[in-house]
């Protein structure tokens, strides 16, 4: 995982630090601007949900803090916390079982047999997944499909041994139906409370943000800058289709729409 030590200043311990992070993809007349110049802090078990324009920079800025791809300038810690992502397609491997699917978040860490079995079921409960285990990825539906891949990333993050863990999503409920979202909604609530993950969740979907944030922070267009941030002050747990939630929808709508509008994109 991305990890460069920081030194002291505002924000050390948070549990992901961007200071002025740019990224910039291929060389010369080919060179691609995608972030400059990011900085943002989330706080240990914060949610903040990260919004923008398409090619903004939303997943270069998640796989930065990955440690899946390296900043071109600026400098990324994750303070010592387990980070762990999750994706619009869940990625599962179609020949394991649920379970197995599960405890490859152990393999890495050399945890014997049993006990991944064991933690597997464990997190396979978290996510009301109990009497799945056995079942191949094909014979569940997409919300379920989409559990399994928040249990083996909750399992990946869970050897952390103090602080909360960091998880990244990127899109994780894009390719789902209303309801079905609306019910991971509350799950993942429920586990980012009991688990005090730290979050940083990228969407498209601005009542999503708003459903889900502590804050939300909108990006321009490329290249991503931090454009402005919203905190989200409303009582938890919130509805997808409350009244306050639509308000507050409609105003960062506007300033997405403004700020589409100005790059033409
Ligand atoms: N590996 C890469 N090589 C070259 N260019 C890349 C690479 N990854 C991303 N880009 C470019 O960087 C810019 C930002 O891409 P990124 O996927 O981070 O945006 P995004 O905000 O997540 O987009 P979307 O909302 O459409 O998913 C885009 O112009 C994209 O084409």
């Amino acid at each position: 995982m991305s990890t460069t030590q920081l030194g002291a200043g505002p924000g050390t311990d948070a549990a992901v630090r961007l200071e002025s992070v740019s990224k910039t993809y291929g060389h010369g007349r080919n060179a691609l601007l995608a972030l400059d110049q990011v900085s943002l802090h989330v706080r240990p078990g914060e949610f903040v949900c990260i919004l923008g324009a398409s090619g903004c920079g939303k997943s270069t800025m998640l796989s930065l803090v990955a440690g899946l791809d390296r900043p071109s300038a600026g400098q990324i810690s994750t303070n010592g916390h387990k980070v762990a992502m999750m994706f619009q397609d869940p990625a599962l491997f179609p020949w394991l079982t649920v379970a197995a699917n599960v405890e490859l978040a152990f393999r890495a860490d050399g945890v014997p047999k049993a006990e991944r079995r064991a933690r597997a079921a464990e997190f396979l409960e978290l996510v009301h997944l109990g009497g799945f285990g056995r079942k191949r990825p094909h014979e569940l539906s997409g919300g379920m499909r989409q559990r399994v891949a928040l249990a083996r990333a909750l399992a990946q993050s869970s050897s952390s041994s103090e602080g909360s863990a960091v998880l990244l999503m990127d899109e994780p409920f894009g390719a789902l139906d209303a309801m079905t979202r609306d019910l991971l909604h509350d799950e993942l609530e429920r586990i980012w409370r009991e688990r005090s993950l730290s979050v940083l969740f990228v969407t498209h979907n601005v009542r999503e943000a708003v459903r889900l944030g502590d804050r939300v922070v909108l990006l321009s267009s490329r290249p991503g800058r931090v454009e402005e941030e919203f905190a989200v002050e409303l009582e938890r747990p919130r509805r997808t289709d409350s009244a306050e939630v639509a308000t507050l929808a409609a105003r960062i709508t506007d300033r997405l729409k403004e700020e589409v509008a100005r790059h033409g994109r």
